[in-house]
């Protein structure tokens, strides 16, 4: 099997073209490949296949082996392998996805290969019962749980995917490995949960770190990064368009007032093709 392992600011994937269908055994297959000591090392196996409604579909395995509805920097990650791969010659494309629809995206291109990819993510899920949550609200703005002790304030959206998105002091050096976890696998979601601790330092711009379902820390969360701005739009605090900073680089995030579509931008990176 061929591969190409690529990420999205530092988001990373093990890219995979499957010309028909997944391999039966893909959630196994995700969950040793990505071991980052005995595999290759990823947060998540992505397959690029033909589809019916759009130039290509993806599907997205996390480390542990869960399917995902949807991945942000996947998408981008897709896009530049089709393109520069030859597989597609327009900088517009189409991915149809598990979760969220069919979504455009726009390339930039430098020297014949694609640079920055723009994703129209489409419109953000805010019915709490569907991101999914058991909290019955639409939206469902800083809903308070108590755990071991602490406090959190989560704001829910979906991208696709799920998402709870909590205001902390300092996002850099959020104990993610301590509360991760605990809110992920939390019965107020029943499907589990991504997890974003961001601090908003202007209206223009949010830290943010990410405890993501299935994978753990991550460098970035395309999706996250959207929920992000989508919850700080909701609870006041920026404005419909900011750069959200990541461990791994920064997205610029725009919530289109016009068609309710939230609007992603960024980079995607091949680092090495390898055959298994
Ligand atoms: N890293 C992603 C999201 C990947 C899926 C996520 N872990 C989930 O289970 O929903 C992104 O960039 O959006």
């Amino acid at each position: 099997m061929q591969f190409t392992k690529m990420n999205g600011l530092g988001n990373d994937f093990i890219v995979v073209n499957g010309e028909k269908e997944l391999p039966a055994n893909a959630s196994e297959l995700a969950v040793k490949l990505c071991n980052r000591f005995f595999g290759i090392g990823a947060d998540g196996l992505v397959y690029i296949l033909p589809s019916e409604k759009a130039d290509f579909k993806m599907r997205i395995i996390n480390s542990d082996g869960s399917e995902a509805e949807q991945c942000g920097n996947a998408i981008r990650c897709v896009a530049k392998y089709v393109y520069d791969n030859g597989l597609i010659d327009r900088t517009d494309i189409t991915i149809e996805t598990i979760g969220a629809g069919v979504q455009p995206l726009q390339l930039t291109t430098e020297n014949g290969k694609a640079a920055l990819v723009r994703v129209d993510m489409g419109a953000p899920i805010l019915k709490g019962l569907d991101v999914p949550t058991t909290v019955d609200a639409n939206p469902v703005i800083g809903h308070k749980v108590e755990i071991d002790g602490r406090e959190f304030a989560f704001t829910a959206v979906s991208m696709g995917n799920p998402h709870a998105v909590i205001y902390v002091d300092d996002a850099v050096n959020f104990d993610l490995a301590k509360w991760g976890p605990k809110l992920e696998t939390h019965p107020l979601f029943p499907r589990k949960i991504n997890v974003e601790f961001a601090r908003v330092n202007s209206r223009e711009q949010v830290d943010m770190r990410v405890w993501e379902r299935g994978a753990g820390p991550t460098l970035a969360c395309g999706t996250g990064a959207c929920a992000t701005l989508v919850s700080s739009v909701l609870n006041g605090l920026t404005d419909r368009k900011a750069t959200i900073s990541l461990a791994g680089g920064d997205l610029f995030i725009e919530w289109s007032e016009e068609d309710n579509h939230v609007y992603m931008t960024g980079p995607a990176e091949i680092v090495f093709q390898g055959l298994l």
